[in-house]
């Protein structure tokens, strides 16, 4: 567990959820959504991801955790959970896929359609 994640456990993190509540949202999120990204509305990286995707046509549930009450709980549990605490995280088939430079290589190497093709995300 991170030391912010640690500090918001034992002085609240100004959520209303848990730690362990908010692991068990952002997991059953990842197994609801076959494709899932964890964004931020303001973020640029985040709109890039989101871009991608769109002009791939691809299926992906995007949660804004800035516009979430428990957002910030979420981003707690999303480190715990990934290693990572920037947005977007992104998941694949439950698989961790990483950020928004992540995807753009995966697009690049031409992986990324097929990742979201098995993972029935592609609405063509
Ligand atoms: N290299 C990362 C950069 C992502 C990044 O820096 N995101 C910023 C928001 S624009 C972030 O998460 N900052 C920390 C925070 O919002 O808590 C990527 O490609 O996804």
């Amino acid at each position: 567990m991170s030391l912010r994640a640690l500090g918001n456990k034992l002085f609240g993190s100004g959520s209303n959820i848990t730690m362990a509540e908010a692991s068990t949202r952002v997991q059953e999120l990842i197994n609801e959504h076959a494709t899932i990204v964890f964004s931020k509305s303001y973020c640029p990286y985040c709109a890039s991801t989101k871009r991608t995707l769109k002009q791939l046509n691809a299926d992906a549930f995007v949660i804004e955790l800035d516009q979430d009450s428990d957002g910030s709980a979420l981003q707690d549990a999303l480190e715990d959970l990934s290693g990572q605490r920037t947005v977007p995280n992104i998941f694949i088939q439950k698989k961790h896929i990483g950020g928004n430079s992540d995807l753009q290589r995966l697009d690049k190497d031409g992986k990324l359609e097929n990742l979201l093709r098995n993972a029935g995300s592609l609405k063509l």
